[in-house]
């Protein structure tokens, strides 16, 4: 993945390449003067040519500085675009089992970390082509002393790599702490109200729950930053040997006219050569973090407006059907998962299907399975006897529409192509719902966000409706309505959508209403029973 945005954006890399190229040129010609000119002095031309050269060389480490910028503002927008769409392309039982504390992680460090090493890149060039020009210039000036240059380049090579493998584990355990201080940080933010009232709970939470997941990660960084901190000292010493070798021996050889310009670029360059060290540091944690996207196996980036190869579904379709459906969730520690079995059911076009059963009984584990979130582990849903393909999975779930009980409110209302919703069609809806004195819909959809859970459902249903598909998938919508409207919702919200040729599929609790359903599916231990009018009529959920 590294590689795939460093290729991405090779033409900026190449510029700044070459714009490091004369930089370093530059820096060497002014080495090269100040050595030569050490003892004696500059001469009236030597000083222009001198001028000259900062000149350029500030021009060209600006030069370089702005392709730097325009990458990494780049790489760090396309690497979050990227992962968006890529989260966005997942299957959703993927992202259920990642859970959402992983993913935010994932969103905000894991990007933060790839995208920081990539932004670095074209510096990482510009200092390595700075390090290069710098040691040709001291193989020219001396080939002893340059060997003893290399070998405590390799020297320090050897340290950074011993202590490469202690940082990259460090690097592991820190990535997995973030994991566990993002799930405490969801319960803060999802669990504010009761830690808010119970002030016994809050501090419980705190000290309990996050000081432990707190301290965990304080001490991965601490052992992540301080093994990259005996890197750095040991680094440091390195150089003053190899500065102090370098006297001893110009001594030795006799060449004492070499010393001004050893120590100047072995100083100059013990500040790129750390940069370069530096970056090895990020590309270790970049790493940890692809390693962990790789392992929530998230899906490949979207494709916007991409051909269709499969055969297109019926869209004059008259029945739905379940054919030996099976579906059972992953097993946790020694508890048998639940499981719905061979589940055999059809659903014809137009008819209102309510579905009951007790909790846990597995009505929203089918729900998934209808709305195509999750998919069977054997049997298919078919389409007027025809089985959904995984290609045609997107086109049979656009015949669906839903309120689920966690849905989103999205302020942005669309119609059935995907489009702004018509404003006057979603007034007349939000006048029918009682909604209209509360907020008003404009370009942007609904304009205001604050309602009480009942409002906030039925603005949920008016959106669905102006989504205007053939299939309406409502998972207890009445419960949080007041009587007047869990009338209006059986009594004439559902006998319209039923006129429109809409089939609707409830979850419902409502006895009261059951007859008027026209059929009533029941949900028991995952098995599902059709009932019959009479039972229909006669059993409560
Ligand atoms: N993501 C999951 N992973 C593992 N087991 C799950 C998961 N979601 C639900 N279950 C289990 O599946 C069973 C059926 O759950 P489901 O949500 O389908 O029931 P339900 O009939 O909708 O219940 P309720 O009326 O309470 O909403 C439960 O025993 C539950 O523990």
């Amino acid at each position: 993945m590294l590689l795939y945005y460093i290729k991405k954006f090779k033409k900026i890399m190449f510029l700044s390449g070459l714009a490091s190229l004369f930089t370093a040129a530059t820096s060497i010609a002014l080495f090269h003067m100040i050595g030569e000119s050490g003892e004696t002095g500059f001469q009236p031309l030597e000083v222009v040519v001198f001028a000259v050269l900062v000149a350029f060389l500030l021009m060209a480490s600006m030069t370089t500085s702005y392709f730097l910028s325009q990458y990494s503002a780049g790489t760090i927008n396309s690497v979050r675009q990227n992962l968006v769409s890529r989260i966005l392309g997942t299957d959703y039982d993927k992202l259920e089992k990642a859970g959402r504390a992983r993913l935010y992680n994932v969103l905000t460090n894991d990007v933060n970390a790839i995208s920081g090493a990539l932004a670095e890149m074209p510096a990482f060039i510009y200092n390595s082509f700075l390090l290069l020009a710098c040691f040709g210039y001291l193989f020219v000036l001396s080939e002893v002393m340059f060997g003893i240059l290399v070998l405590a380049a390799f020297v320090s090579f050897l340290i950074t790599k011993v202590v490469m493998a202690k940082i990259t584990r460090a690097a592991n355990q820190m990535r997995e702490h973030q994991d566990h201080v993002f799930e405490g940080y969801k319960g803060i933010l999802d669990g504010a109200k009761q830690l808010t009232v119970n002030k016994d709970r809050r501090q419980y939470f705190f000290e309990k729950r996050l000081k432990p997941v707190m301290t965990e990660l304080r001490s991965s960084e601490r052992e992540y930053g301080f093994a990259w901190d005996i890197n750095r000292n040991i680094s440091q010493v390195v150089i003053f040997i190899t500065l102090g070798t370098i006297v001893a021996v110009s001594h030795y050889l006799q060449r004492t006219e070499l010393v001004m310009s050893y120590i100047l670029i072995v100083t100059y360059i013990s500040a790129p050569f750390g940069y370069v060290m530096n970056l090895w540091q990020n590309i270790a944690r970049a790493r940890v973090s692809l390693q962990k996207i790789e392992s929530l196996q998230l899906g490949s980036e979207q494709e916007n407006g991409a051909e269709q190869t499969h055969q297109p579904l019926s869209e004059d379709w008259h029945k739905i059907a379940f054919k030996d459906v099976s579906f059972a969730y992953e097993s946790q520690g020694e508890d048998t998962a639940f499981s719905l079995p061979k589940l055999n059911l059809t659903f014809n076009r137009g008819e209102i299907i309510f579905i009951t059963g007790g909790n846990g009984s597995g009505k929203s584990t089918f729900l998934h399975l209808l709305l195509g979130l999750y998919t069977p582990s054997k049997g298919a849903i078919q389409v007027d006897d025809m089985p959904v393909s995984a290609a045609q999975l997107d086109e049979y779930r656009a015949k669906i529409t839903m309120v689920l009980p966690d849905f989103y409110l999205y302020r942005e209302l669309l119609d059935a192509n995907g489009s702004p919703a018509n404003e006057e069609k979603a007034r007349t809806l939000l006048a029918q719902f009682q909604l209209d004195h509360k907020l008003n819909v404009d370009k942007e959809g609904f304009s205001a966000t604050q309602f009480s859970q009942g409002q906030r459902k039925r603005l949920a249903l008016i959106a669905s409706i102006l989504e205007d598909k053939d299939i309406y998938v409502l998972d207890e919508w009445a419960a949080d309505q007041d009587p007047h409207f869990r009338a209006l919702f059986y009594q004439e919200l559902l006998p319209w959508l039923k006129s429109q040729g809409k089939t609707v599929i409830a979850v419902t609790h409502d006895d009261k209403y059951f007859h008027l359903a026209d059929r009533h599916i029941k949900f028991d231990q995952g098995q599902a029973q059709e009932l019959t009018e009479k039972k229909c009529h006669g059993q409560a959920a």
